[in-house]
Parts: C-alpha cells; sequence; structure tokens
C-alpha cells in the first residue's frame, strides 16, 4: 500500500517510519525540508509540497502540531486542496478542535474528497511499536481503506461516526490526562516537602487503585529533572485550551481542567514549551523558591 505522510515531528516521523518499516510505500514531506532525510534513509520518497503528496498518493495522513498548522498544510498555496479530487483520501490525524476538523473536512469534500479526522491517544514510544489508540470519525469508506495502515500504527481502532468526535474523544482524554498530571506533580511536591520519600510514594501508587502507566512511566523521570519531550508541554496546554472552549460550548463547568490550563500556561512562559508536559512538576519548584 502507498501512502502520503505530512508532518515529521515526534510523532509524524515515529509513524511513517513504523509503516515503511512494515513494508508500505512512504512519501514524506515536512515544512522543514531537511527533517525528511532519515526517512528517506529508509526508502521513502519525498514530495516537495503537500500538493505533490497529494498528488501522487492515494490516501496522505497528517499529523500536525495544532490547527493553525492543519489549516494551513490544508488551504495555503502548495497545500492539500490543490490535488485532492475524487478517489483520494485525506486523514488528519493531529489533535485539534471539532471545528477546525470540520473547516478541513469541508474544504476536502468541496472538491470531491473523502476525509476522515483520526487523531490518537498514545505517545512517542507507542508510535514507534505501533501501540496507539485511533480515534477516527468521518468517512466510513476512508476509515476502512485505511485499516491496513491503522493496524501498523495503533493496537485498536475506534470508528465514532461524524466529523468533529474523533476531536471531541482526544479532547476529553487529554484533558483527563493534564489535570492528572498537575494533580501528580502536586503530590510529588507535596510527598518531598512533608519529608516523604517521593520514590516512596511513586511505589505506593503503583500498588494501589490510582495506579497508571503515566505515573509508573514518567515519575522517576520527573524525579531526576529529566524532560525529554515525548508529548511537548506547549501541546498539552493547546489541548486543555481547545478542551475548555468545548466546555465552554456545551456549559460544562471544568475547575479542575482550567486550574490545570493556568499551571501548563505557567509552564510555557517559563521556557517549558517544548519539553516534556511533565514539565509542570517546575512550576511547583518555583513556589518554593519564592517563598
Ligand atoms: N507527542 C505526542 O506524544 C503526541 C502528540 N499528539 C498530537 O500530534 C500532533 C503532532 O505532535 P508532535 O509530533 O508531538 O509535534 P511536533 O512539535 O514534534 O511536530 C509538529 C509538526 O507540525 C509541523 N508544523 C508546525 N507548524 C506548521 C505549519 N504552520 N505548517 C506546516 N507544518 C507545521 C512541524 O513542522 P517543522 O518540523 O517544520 O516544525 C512538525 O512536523 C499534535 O497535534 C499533538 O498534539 C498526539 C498524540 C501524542
Ligand atoms: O496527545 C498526546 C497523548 C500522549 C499520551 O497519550 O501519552
Amino acid at each position: 500500500m502507498e501512502v502520503g505522510f505530512l508532518g515529521l515531528g515526534i510523532m509524524g516521523k515515529a509513524m511513517s517510519m513504523n509503516l515503511l518499516k512494515n513494508g508500505f510505500k512512504v512519501t514524506v514531506w515536512n515544512r522543514t525540508l531537511s527533517k525528511c532525510n532519515e526517512l528517506v534513509a529508509h526508502g521513502a520518497s519525498i514530495g516537495k509540497t503537500p500538493a505533490e503528496v497529494i498528488n501522487k498518493c492515494t490516501i496522505t495522513i497528517a499529523m500536525l502540531s495544532d490547527p493553525a498548522a492543519a489549516l494551513s498544510v490544508v488551504l495555503d498555496k502548495d497545500g492539500v486542496l490543490e490535488q485532492i479530487c475524487g478517489g483520494k483520501g485525506y486523514i488528519d490525524m493531529s489533535t485539534v478542535d471539532p471545528e477546525t476538523s470540520c473547516k478541513i473536512n469541508e474544504a476536502i469534500t468541496s472538491k470531491g474528497g473523502r476525509f476522515l479526522e483520526a487523531p490518537v491517544s498514545g505517545s512517542k514510544q507507542p508510535a514507534e511499536t505501533g501501540q496507539l489508540v485511533i480515534l477516527a470519525a468521518g468517512d466510513k469508506a476512508l476509515y476502512e481503506a485505511a485499516i491496513p495502515a491503522f493496524d501498523i500504527l495503533g493496537k485498536k481502532s475506534f470508528f465514532l461516526g461524524q466529523v468533529g468526535n474523533g476531536a471531541k474523544m482526544k479532547l476529553v482524554v487529554n484533558m483527563i490526562m493534564g489535570s492528572m498530571m498537575n494533580a501528580f506533580s502536586e503530590g510529588l511536591t507535596l510527598a518531598d516537602r512533608s519529608g516523604l520519600n517521593p520514590l516512596d510514594l511513586l511505589d505506593v501508587l503503583d500498588l494501589g487503585a490510582i495506579a497508571n502507566p503515566m505515573f509508573k512511566g514518567k515519575g522517576p523521570a520527573m524525579l531526576q529533572n529529566n524532560y525529554s519531550p515525548a508529548f511537548p508541554l506547549k501541546h498539552q496546554q493547546k489541548d486543555m485550551r481547545l478542551a475548555l472552549a468545548l466546555g465552554d460550548e456545551n456549559s460544562v463547568p471544568m475547575p479542575v481542567a482550567a486550574a490545570s490550563n493556568e499551571a501548563f500556561k505557567k509552564a510555557r512562559s517559563m521556557g517549558l514549551g517544548d519539553m516534556d508536559f511533565s514539565a509542570v512538576f517546575e512550576t511547583l519548584k518555583v513556589l518554593k523558591h519564592s517563598s
């Protein structure tokens, strides 16, 4: 199967590499073209523009940073829209809001193309090992055509109905995750300041009802001030912001998520946006120094 891939950041690079290693022919494009080189060394072809990739491939996947990037790659000069047409499918796996996804859907389908949104749960390592959870919605025929690729990229794919539902599900999941990360950071800080060994807290948590892969995976690194990015903090803050907007639209009070968003904003203001989202832990250390 031949696919196009637009966006070779942390996730896009791992996902396109995984497709290549599993026998797919992949044509890649990235805004910073030099990031294509490693993929080319593993057998990928390069498209010089998104339009060129769409022209070459029947199905093209995108994995881009945020709503502005997702819209720009479709609508701007040399973008997806210039070459999309009947018989071609476009799958956006970026985390965006439902409105952005619906705008992209309208643009693609107005030219006769098929559109699927398919954001993912799971980070850098699941992307490398094909263990993502795929949250698809939109064109069912395109979903079925993409299953061979989804089976490589993920451990489970959900088809959630109309465009927007995938984006909503992803934002709800990441809203919970971002709030959990803040509660976890406060717990580690409270344990330390009250005279406990935070490593003991990690062991206690791991044996109880709130054990989870995030605490287990990120806790030890956080205690060593290691925030090597798997999921950049700036993207987590974007997801909190978009989830809060979804809460506004649906009149859902979300005081916990709102406070977590403020903590992520604080971390961004401290220059931690490109670090892993667990670096929100650092905002609590600032409070210590200033008290
Ligand atoms: N990292 C993670 O754990 C996960 C991330 N996600 C979501 O996946 C998406 C990608 O995340 P991730 O790979 O971590 O992000 P990165 O920041 O590593 O990569 C972002 C990608 O978007 C491209 N990009 C940014 N702005 C533009 C633009 N204006 N025009 C064209 N391309 C642009 C970048 O190109 P360039 O290289 O030129 O900067 C790069 O390819 C995000 O929506 C994120 O929320 C979802 C699940 C997990
Ligand atoms: O959007 C990013 C999700 C990261 C994760 O699921 O670990």
